[in-house]
């Protein structure tokens, strides 16, 4: 599925769907019957952008950051997770999560690609779009 990516100037622009399989819960009763643990094959697509390849000609490789997201949370009880300790694992949050993961590992690479959007679906019905207020210059 395509989904819609903010305008910007940058030269090239990546995107890269994945999935992974986890179980999550909201403990507030306010969430109904997600206060229970159940699980969700979870789709993320995830655009990158740049002006800069690397040396063999990659804005990042799609390999790497499907590996960066599978190796944290594929079949993991995502509630588990360091970085919800403080906040539970909705789409929201997942999604503005994952955007922190990969801009941490994009900040390091020589040719410094910017994330720009992650799409994050936990349902065939619900999904959340995190964009950031502005691009890591
Ligand atoms: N704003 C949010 N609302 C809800 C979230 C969320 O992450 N953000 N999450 C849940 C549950 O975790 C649930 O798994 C997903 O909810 P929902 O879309 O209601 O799931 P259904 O498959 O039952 O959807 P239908 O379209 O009614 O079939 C709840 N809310
Ligand atoms: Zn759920």
């Amino acid at each position: 599925m395509m989904y819609q990516t903010p305008s910007h100037d940058f030269e090239y622009e990546l995107n890269k769907d994945l999935n992974f399989s986890a179980a999550h819960h909201i403990p507030d009763a306010r969430a109904g019957k997600c206060a229970k643990i159940h699980g969700h094959t979870y789709f993320v697509n995830m655009t990158i952008a740049g002006d800069t390849l690397d040396d063999l000609g990659f804005l990042v490789n799609f390999s790497d950051i499907k590996k960066l997201i599978d190796e944290a949370f594929d079949h993991t009880l995502l509630n588990d997770h360091t970085r919800f300790s403080d906040i539970p694992p909705t789409s929201e949050t997942m999604a503005k999560t994952i955007y922190d993961m990969v801009e941490e590992y994009l900040d390091r690479l020589d040719n410094r690609p910017v994330c720009l959007q992650v799409v994050l679906r936990e349902t065939p019905t619900s999904y959340v779009v995190y964009r950031p207020k502005e691009y890591r210059k």
